[in-house]
């Protein structure tokens, strides 16, 4: 087994209402989270103040976003300091859905995560290519890239989880076979190895995302690069997300 803790997120985007977010928590609440296991769940920004509220102190909570600046007349954002001031202690950056529909850059990226950092909040930093980037044999460059994106504004990984996820199987029922999954985090951790440091390359989580389920977790969580998972749809289920949780025992 990996001497990296286990790491588990849940990732609502943007679901849920004031109903279900209260049953969602009450089914977070009966979870027994493993030792070695750290689990994390992202709801929508609104909902953020009350799960951090409700849920039981042993899963952490991240937002899904945050911004570059501590305050300030930027509409509609979030800063990593409010996020602090909540007790929220993760933010999820750069997911695809970010890349995809609010144009962020790799480069951005990299600054919302060295930002979120210095306020002391940890990152769940999302990298992954698309279908027609895998096509082309071009996987390797295009997550090795957005990774770069983020190793050039930041010296410090202790507190950044890497999270692989393919666009083509987020939210597709489409999982990348372990074997997929682990070739890719393994030229993850070797361009660490080679562009930040051996011990970086060792001790950085390395999670797959991309319709993680309650049947395909535990094959996942065999292989010895795949350090945990951030799941979308099936944390919207605490009985299917809590088997998931337990996916390494
Ligand atoms: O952040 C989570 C990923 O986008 C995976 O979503 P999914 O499990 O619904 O495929």
């Amino acid at each position: 087994m990996s001497p990296r803790n286990f790491f588990i997120g849940g990732n609502w985007k943007m679901n849920g209402s004031v109903a279900q977010v209260k049953s969602l928590v009450e089914g977070l609440n009966s979870i027994n989270v493993p030792a070695q296991t750290e689990v994390v769940v992202s709801p929508p920004a609104i909902y953020v103040d009350r799960v951090r509220n409700n849920l039981k102190k042993d899963i952490g909570v991240a937002a899904q976003n945050s911004y570059v600046k501590a305050s300030g007349a930027f509409t509609g954002e979030i800063s990593p300091e409010q996020l602090k001031d909540l007790g929220i202690d993760w933010v999820i950056l750069g997911h695809s859905e970010r890349r995809e529909y609010f144009a962020e850059s790799d480069k951005f990226v990299g600054e919302k995560t060295a930002h979120a950092l210095k306020a002391g909040v940890n990152v769940i930093a999302c990298i992954g290519e698309k279908l027609e980037e895998r096509e082309a044999n071009i996987t390797s460059e295009v997550v090795t890239r957005q990774l770069k994106g983020v190793a050039d504004e930041i010296k410090d990984w202790t507190n950044v989880v890497v999270a692989y996820e393919p666009v083509w199987a987020i939210g597709t029922g489409k999982v990348a076979t372990p074997e997929q999954a682990e070739e890719v985090h393994v030229t993850l951790r070797n361009w660490l190895a080679a562009n930040v440091s051996k011990e970086v390359a060792e001790n950085v989580r390395i999670i797959y995302g991309g319709s993680v389920n309650a049947k395909n977790a535990a094959e996942l969580a065999t292989k010895p690069n795949i350090d945990g998972f951030l799941v979308g749809g099936a944390s919207l289920k605490a009985d299917d997300f809590n088997i998931i949780v337990q996916a390494r025992l």
